[in-house]
Parts: structure tokens; C-alpha cells; sequence
């Protein structure tokens, strides 16, 4: 197997004398597509944060082969202003300003090029010069994806990416991040477990501690760890792929 390029090592936190992450481990390798999947509150996007150095845990560490300039990251979707007075171009190129460290910040050829590949990547180029807040959601939302390419992450770090999407535009996307396997890591966290895609190649369940299986495959068990509940697999429209077999269904397909 090839060597990980983050390496997160038994971390660590607590906010308010609540623990919201215990013991976490996990390894992300150049050719996962990863889903993170757990309850709201599960502690996701803490784990996101404390991956991505903005949140330091109070025991463990976070290993990368590669630097943090490798990351890319996609905040939910209600995290952004999209009222902002910004075209898409902008808002996409603003994803380079953490590589030009030379004051006054201006963007170069290079920076250009990159906003247009990534703009191209997915599919908004025509879409370059509108004002960020007249696009629909699932525009919004690719235009995000695209601000974290330009900085040609390896790593591709993505929370709750289909929340406001409809299904057609779910499916288009997943088509997308397909594309982008070939380039770069992906991680993607979810709470709901019917939008995972059958390409994932792993699969890990998080609710405090994360709850692992080395394959792409969700266990009942798994899930019953995370969610302290049984949670009926077939009832979320799960692909079968990741199925384990389903006693009372005997294996077969939904
Ligand atoms: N800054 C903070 N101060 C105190 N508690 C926090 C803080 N940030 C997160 N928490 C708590 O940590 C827990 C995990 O939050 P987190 O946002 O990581 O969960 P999540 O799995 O991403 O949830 P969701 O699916 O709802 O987005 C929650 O109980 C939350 O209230």
C-alpha cells in the first residue's frame, strides 16, 4: 500500500468539558475517496478543522506528507456569503490568495490560469462573469468546489457537499468528483448516509469516536456504533455496494 498523506493520530477534543472527538486514528491515502459519515454533532467537521490546522486537539497530532498548501477544502454550504457583491471568477481565483505571500497580494498569469481550469473543471466557465448571488444553488455550490481546486489541492476535504442539491444535480456531481479522483485524494462528510456514491472506496462512521472497516463496505455494527440506534440501511437508498448482507433481506438486492 502506498504511504498515507495524513496520517491523523489518536486526537483528541474537548470544547466546554464535552468531549467531541476521542481517540480518532485515521489514515487518508493518495487514491481514497472516503466517506465520513455520523449524526449531527457526530463531530465531522471538528475533525475537518482539526485536519485542516484550524483547531488544535488537546492530545494527538495530524502527520502530512505533502504540506498544508496540498489541501482543499470545501465548507458547508451556509457557511458562505453568496449575497457578497463578488463575480464567480473572483470568487473562485480568491482560492490562490493563500499562495501569494508578496504584499500588495496580485494575482498573476499563473493564478488566472488556474481559476480558469478550474472553472472549466466544473463546468461554470460561461458562468465566469455573473455576480455569485444570481446563480442556483447547485451553481453555488460548484462554484465553491472550483475555489478550492485553484490551489491544486491532493487532498480534497469536502463537508456535507449535496445538502441544497437536488438529486440530478447530485448525480452530476458525483460525476465530477469521478474526474477529480484521478488527481487528487477525497474525503467527504456526510450526515446522511443515502448520498453516499457507490465509488467510495472506504467508509468510516464518526459519533465522538470514529468507527472503521477496511472497505467500502458499512457494517450494521458500525452503524449502531455511531448512531446508537439500529439504523435501516435499505430505508436510506444506500447502493448496494455498501450493503452488508441484511438479515431479513438475505443479501439481496434493494
Ligand atoms: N466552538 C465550539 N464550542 C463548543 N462546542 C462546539 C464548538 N464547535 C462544535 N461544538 C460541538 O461539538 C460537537 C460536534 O460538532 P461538529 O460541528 O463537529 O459536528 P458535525 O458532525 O459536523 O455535525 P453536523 O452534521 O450537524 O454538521 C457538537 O456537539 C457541537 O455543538
Amino acid at each position: 500500500m502506498s504511504e498515507p498523506l495524513i496520517d491523523v493520530r489518536d486526537v483528541w477534543v474537548t470544547m466546554r468539558g464535552h468531549t467531541v472527538l476521542e481517540a480518532v486514528n485515521l489514515s487518508i491515502y493518495p487514491d481514497d475517496f472516503f466517506a465520513i459519515i455520523g449524526p449531527n454533532g457526530g463531530g465531522k467537521t471538528t475533525l475537518l478543522r482539526v485536519i485542516l490546522g484550524l483547531l488544535r486537539p488537546c492530545r494527538g497530532e495530524v502527520r502530512f506528507r505533502g504540506g498544508m498548501s496540498n489541501l482543499g477544502y470545501v465548507p458547508q454550504f451556509r457557511t458562505f456569503d453568496f449575497d457578497y457583491p463578488i463575480t464567480v471568477r473572483e470568487m473562485v481565483i480568491s482560492g490562490r490568495l493563500g499562495r501569494i505571500s508578496r504584499l500588495p497580494r496580485r494575482y498573476g498569469s499563473l493564478d488566472r490560469e488556474r481559476a480558469d481550469e478550474a472553472l472549466e473543471t466544473m463546468g461554470i466557465s460561461d458562468l465566469a462573469d455573473r455576480q455569485i448571488r444570481d446563480l442556483s444553488g447547485g451553481e453555488q455550490q460548484r462554484a465553491i468546489i472550483a475555489r478550492a481546486l485553484v490551489g491544486e489541492p491532493n487532498v480534497l476535504l469536502l463537508d456535507e457537499p449535496t445538502v441544497y442539491v437536488d438529486t440530478p444535480t447530485t448525480l452530476q456531481f458525483y460525476e465530477i468528483l469521478d474526474q477529480l479522483r484521478e488527481r487528487m485524494a477525497i474525503v467527504l462528510v456526510t450526515h446522511d448516509i443515502g448520498v453516499i456514491p457507490d465509488r467510495i472506496t472506504r467508509v468510516a462512521c464518526l459519533n465522538r469516536r470514529l468507527y472503521t472497516h477496511d472497505s467500502a463496505e458499512i457494517t450494521p455494527d458500525m452503524l449502531e456504533a455511531a448512531y446508537h440506534c439500529p439504523v435501516d440501511l435499505i430505508a436510506h437508498g444506500v447502493p448496494h455496494r455498501v450493503f452488508s448482507d441484511h438479515p431479513e433481506e438475505g443479501g439481496e438486492d434493494a
